[in-house]
C-alpha cells in the first residue's frame, strides 16, 4: 500500500516533519517528529505539537534507521560512464540508504588523502546520502606498498575503513603491516578474500558441477577460505580489526564462527545476491550473473542465511558494482564482474530471509552493525529522541516486479530484472530532509 503525503499550511514548527503511525523497527506504532534534522519526539504526537510540520502518513509502514552500505562502487573518478557520486547517491537513496562506503578501486585509486577528500566532497555536494570514502590498503591496489593510511584517516574525509576490494591483499606481510598500522587509530581492513593463485586470472565463476558442464573456467570456494583463515590468524596476532567483505562460502562462515568464538576481532558482510542467487543461473551464460565472488551452490547460500540470522555474519553489504554496457555485454568469460544492488537490497534481503528475520534484524544487519563497523556517528540509530533523522519508511507487504528500466543508476546490469520481491522502500529521510517520496527521488 502506498502512503499519500499531505502538506499542512500553518508554520508554527518550521523545518519540521511529522511521520504518523509508523511501526518503529517493526514493533510499536508511533509518530515521529523531526525538527531541524533531529528526532525531537516519538510516541503519540498531538497535531498542535506539530502544527506547520510537513506530514507523512506512514500507517502500515515500517520505520527503520536509514540503511548503511559498507560496500558501494561509485566509479567516480574514472568511470563516470558507469556511475557517478550523484547517480550512485540517487540509487542509494531510492534503496533506503542514508550512508554508503565508496570503494577505492576508482581511477585514480583512492590511496591518498587528497583522493579521499575529493570523493568525500563530491558526496557532500550531491547531498543525498553520507558518502564515506574507503581508502586503498596499498598504493594503486598493487598489493605491495601501504597507501597513505594515516593521512587518509586524518584528512577531512576521516577514513576508517581500508580495502583493496576487487583485489586481495594477498601478501601476508603487507596484510600484517596494514592491520598493525590501522590499529593505532581504530581503523579496520576490509579484505576481498581471494587467493590469486588458486583463483587464477582467467576464471569467471564458481568451480563445480555447473562450471564443468558449461565449460567455463571456475575457481573453488577454498580460494576464499584460505585467505579468511590466514587473515583471522593475522588479526589475532596483531590484535587488530579485520572485516571480511562479501563472504560467499559455508567454509568461510565456519572459520569466522570459530574466530569469533575465540574473541578474535573479526566482522563479516554478505551481499543480497549471495543470499538468493545460485550458480545454476549460469546455465544461460548471461553475463549479468557474473560477479566476484561468484554465485555459489545452494548449500553455501543456506549457510550464509543461517550465519546472518545467528550473527556470525554481521552485515549485509550490496557490493553495488555498476558497469557500462560495453564492459558487461560480452561472452560470459570476457564480461566484467559485478551487479547492481543498492536499489533492490532491502527487498532482496526480506525476500531471501523471510518473516522469521524480523525488521529489527534487518535494521541490525543493514544499518546498525554497518554503522558500527565503519564508525559512522549518527548513522545506524534506533529512532530515539536526539538522534539525527536518518530514516527509511518501508511498505512491508508490497510485491514488486523489478524492472531494470526503473533504475536510477547509470548502469543496467541488474540481475533482479523481472523477478518478484517483497517489500518496498517508499520514503527516505536523510538528515531530516526527504530524499525519496513514494519511491521516487524528491
Ligand atoms: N564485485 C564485483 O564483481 N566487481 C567489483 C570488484 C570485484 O570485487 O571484483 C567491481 O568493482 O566491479
Amino acid at each position: 500500500m502506498s502512503a499519500p503525503l499531505t502538506d499542512t499550511t500553518s508554520a508554527n514548527t518550521p523545518n519540521a516533519l511529522l511521520i504518523t503511525g509508523a511501526s518503529i523497527l517493526g514493533g510499536d506504532v508511533a509518530d515521529v517528529l523531526v525538527v531541524d534534522g533531529v528526532i525531537a519526539a516519538v510516541g503519540e504526537i498531538p497535531a498542535d505539537a506539530a502544527a506547520g510540520a510537513e506530514v507523512i502518513d506512514a500507517a502500515g509502514l515500517v520505520a527503520l534507521p536509514g540503511l548503511v552500505d559498507l560496500h558501494t562502487h561509485l566509479r567516480e573518478p574514472g568511470r563516470e560512464d558507469a556511475e557517478t557520486v550523484v547517480t550512485g547517491s540517487r540509487a542509494a537513496a531510492v534503496g533506503g540508504y542514508t550512508a554508503v562506503l565508496a570503494m577505492a578501486n576508482t581511477n585514480p585509486v583512492t590511496d591518498t588523502a587528497e583522493a579521499a577528500e575529493r570523493v568525500f566532497d563530491l558526496g557532500v555536494k550531491a547531498g543525498l546520502v553520507q558518502v564515506q570514502p574507503v581508502g586503498a590498503v596499498t598504493k594503486g591496489l598493487a598489493g605491495e606498498e601501504l597507501a597513505e593510511l594515516g593521512l587518509m584517516h586524518r584528512s577531512r574525509a576521516g577514513v576508517t575503513v581500508f580495502s583493496d576490494d576487487g583485489k586481495c591483499v594477498h601478501d601476508s606481510r603487507v596484510m600484517r603491516r596494514a592491520l598493525e598500522y590501522v590499529k593505532a587509530f581504530g581503523g579496520v581492513i576490509s579484505q576481498h578474500s581471494q587467493d590469486p593463485h588458486l583463483a587464477g586470472s582467467t576464471s569467471c565463476c564458481h568451480e563445480g558441477e555447473v562450471s564443468g558442464r558449461l565449460g567455463l573456467p571456475g575457481w573453488p570456494g577454498v580460494a576464499e577460505e584460505v585467505i579468511v583463515a590466514r587473515d583471522v590468524m593475522l588479526a589475532r596476532h596483531t590484535n587488530s580489526r579485520l572485516h571480511v567483505a562479501h563472504v560467499s562460502t559455508a567454509g568461510s562462515v565456519e572459520i569466522i564462527r570459530w574466530a569469533k568464538s575465540l574473541g578474535i576481532d573479526v566482522t563479516a558482510e554478505v551481499t543480497p545476491h549471495h543470499l538468493l542467487l545460485t550458480t545454476d543461473l549460469l546455465e544461460g551464460y548471461d553475463p549479468v550473473y557474473k560477479v566476484n565472488p561468484p554465485l555459489r551452490p545452494a548449500e553455501d547460500v543456506l549457510a550464509l542465511r543461517a550465519a546472518l540470522a545467528d550473527g556470525t555474519i554481521d552485515a549485509v553489504a550490496t557490493d553495488h558494482a555498476p558497469h557500462a554496457r560495453h564492459d558487461k555485454e560480452h561472452a560470459f568469460v570476457d564480461a566484467a564482474f559485478g551487479m547492481l544492488g543498492l536499489e533492490t537490497a532491502l527487498a532482496v534481503v526480506r525476500t531471501a530471509m523471510g518473516d522469521d528475520f524480523t525488521w529489527a534484524d534487518i535494521a541490525r544487519v543493514m544499518s546498525q552493525n554497518p554503522a558500527k563497523i565503519a564508525g559512522l556517528a549518527g548513522q545506524g540509530g534506533t529512532l530515539a529522541v536526539g538522534e539525527p533523522a536518518h530514516l527509511t519508511l518501508v511498505d512491508p507487504e508490497a510485491e514488486v516486479t523489478v524492472d531494470r528500466a526503473d533504475s536510477v543508476s547509470l548502469s543496467r546490469n541488474n540481475p533482479w530484472h523481472g523477478r518478484s520481491v517483497v517489500s518496498r522502500v517508499l520514503h527516505t529521510i536523510y538528515n531530516g530532509t526527504v530524499t525519496v517520496r513514494d519511491g521516487k527521488l524528491d
